[in-house]
């Protein structure tokens, strides 16, 4: 192992670090090709590295790692916990791109288990929710390289599944691992997933996912952290399926079980959410006839065997989108956010305008897949009011759900009182009680619903990042507000749906740095 600052870029040290490589993979048992085939590089690539005849980028350099388990180049000590500290009070200025989405690329990857074809993804975010699912993938055989860009990623599925090779803790980190639960249908009368886990959020229940996927055949009992799952397939005849809650990932679920089927499937109160639509346009390309995209109810066609070479470019994240406007909203900056899914920030933009907020968008464009609609948004320093009404999300078209805690910190920054209600989630309003470190006036009413009083007054402050994805951003985002110097520790949770936001946040102008215990 070695400490640097920089990529060593000169003969002597790339030599050195191509030897560590080398000497890493030896100890793994793994050639050269199977390296190559774990990092989405080629063989040839691995040899001129461990050759030292070739030059890495960081991402490389991690992808690497991650594929030996061994920290070939540490920048301090990776074992302890990561934190960031932020000098905040400043403007931020430029432009910055929307990546493709957390919650498309977690079902797209799920659903290719149903292809067996080859399924190649573009432009895919590099995350570690998208990480821990291609694990568990590459635990049941699937065959899972990235491009040497590291941009895109491709999916082959074996005839035969090791599900009794499961990563069992790759799956128990994800909640998204409950979306096997419809492509598997399709493949087995009986199998068995782990629990699914994720961020701290309060009870998140399965049982709309059960209800779903009832009709199909499937019955599953839960113990010992498992799930086990049996299935007794219904072919041919019509099935239509009532969705009990209109959630996005049970809306993906049921999706999945009616495409690995022969017949015809109704379902009724479907997201229409973008990452219902993306799997969507996926399975239109697989040639599954799915009627209704965009609404709450869905005619299906499926198919039981599906092979099919198809190339896909998941759509742009409207929840990326928000937190890039709102870290030029909370510092009264002028910046331009590039690539965002107009459809799904409609109603967060309106609710924006009634708060003050000034802002330009160009003409609609289309996203890479020919489907998802896209503007330029460019915000511009504005006096913010509280809203006259309470901010709440709804399911799709409704204002999106992991977009309120944005609403929170924008909230602060706006003359008056805001009442924010988050009556979806059962723990995650609490976690945005942590503005108040930084000087926010923050009142929880009760666990949903938070009074905030603004405008605020930001002070630096040291704060422990919350449990939760999207309320960790929001506090990182109230230090780029807050004068002065604020540390934002246990940062880990960020690069869950986040790719590299802190460099982004630095391109923008922000002044933040990472480092460790
Ligand atoms: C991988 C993925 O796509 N994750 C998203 C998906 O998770 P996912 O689809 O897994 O969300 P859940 O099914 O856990 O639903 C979230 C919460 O909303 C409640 N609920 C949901 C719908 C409804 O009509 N009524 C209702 O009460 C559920 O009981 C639960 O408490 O949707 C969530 C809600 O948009 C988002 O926060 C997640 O980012
Ligand atoms: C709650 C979220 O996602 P997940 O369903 O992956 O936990 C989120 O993205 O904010």
């Amino acid at each position: 192992m070695t400490d640097v600052d920089t990529l060593p870029t000169t003969a002597a040290p790339l030599r050195e670090v191509g030897a560590l490589i080398r000497g890493a993979r030896q100890g793994k048992g793994l050639t050269q090709s199977q390296l190559a085939e774990r990092v989405g590089t080629s063989q040839s690539a691995i040899n001129r590295i461990e050759q030292g005849g070739q030059n890495m980028s960081l991402d490389l350099l991690s992808r690497i790692s991650a594929a030996l388990d061994s920290e070939i180049v540490t920048f301090g000590d990776s074992r302890k916990n990561s934190h960031l500290r932020v000098q905040g009070g400043a403007k931020l200025h430029g432009s910055i791109e929307v990546k493709s989405s957390k919650n498309g690329a977690v079902a797209l990857l799920c659903a290719a288990l149903m292809n067996r074809g080859t399924t190649r993804l573009h432009r895919v975010a590099r995350i570690v929710e998208v990480d821990r699912i291609i694990d568990v993938l590459r635990s049941l055989g699937v065959q899972v390289t990235w491009s040497a860009d590291g941009n895109d990623v491709e999916i082959k599925v074996p005839e035969t599944l090791k599900l009794d090779a499961i990563d069992e803790e790759a799956g128990r980190r994800t909640r998204s691992v409950l979306m096997f639960l419809g492509p598997l249908l399709g493949r087995f009368t009986q199998f068995e997933l782990p629990y699914a886990g994720g961020c701290d959020l309060g009870t998140r229940t399965v049982e709309p996912h059960l209800i779903a996927l009832r009709p199909f055949g499937l019955e599953v009992e839960a113990g010992a952290g498992w799930y086990h799952a049996t299935v007794s397939p219904k072919s041919g005849e019509q099935i239509t399926v009532i969705l009990t809650e209109r959630g996005d990932t049970v809306t993906e679920n049921a999706i999945m079980a009616a495409a690995v089927r022969d017949g015809v499937t109704v379902i009724r109160n479907a997201s229409p959410n973008y990452m219902v639509q993306d799997l969507c346009f996926y399975l239109q390309l697989l040639g599954i006839e799915v009627e209704g995209i965009g609404s709450t109810t869905l005619r299906i066609t499926g198919k039981s065997r599906v092979e099919a070479d198809v190339d896909y470019w998941p759509g742009e994240d409207p929840v990326e989108a928000m937190s890039l406007l709102t870290a030029g909203i909370v510092t009264n900056s002028e910046i331009t956010v590039t690539r965002v899914p107009i459809e799904f920030m409609e109603i967060e933009l309106a609710t924006l305008s009634e708060m003050g907020l000034k802002y330009t968008i160009t003409p609609e464009y289309l996203a890479k897949n020919e489907r998802t609609r896209l503007v330029d948004v460019t915000v511009h320093p504005s006096e913010l009011r509280a809203p006259i009404d309470k901010i709440h999300p709804m399911p799709f078209p409704g204002l999106n759900i992991d977009n309120l805690p944005f609403f929170a910190v924008i909230a602060a920054c706006a003359t008056g009182e805001t009442l924010i209600h988050d009556w979806v989630y059962e723990g995650r309003a609490i976690h945005l009680t942590d503005l108040t470190r930084l000087g926010a006036n923050v009142k929880l009413r009760d666990p949903h619903r938070l009074d905030i009083t603004g405008p605020t007054h930001w002070s630096g402050a040291e704060v422990s990042c919350p449990p939760a994805l999207r309320p960790a951003v929001v506090i990182l985002l109230a230090m780029l507000a807050a004068k002065g110097t604020s540390v934002l520790r246990n940062v880990d949770i960020i690069a869950r749906g986040y790719e590299q936001l802190q460099e982004r946040l630095i391109s923008l102008g922000a002044s933040i740095e990472s480092f460790r215990d």
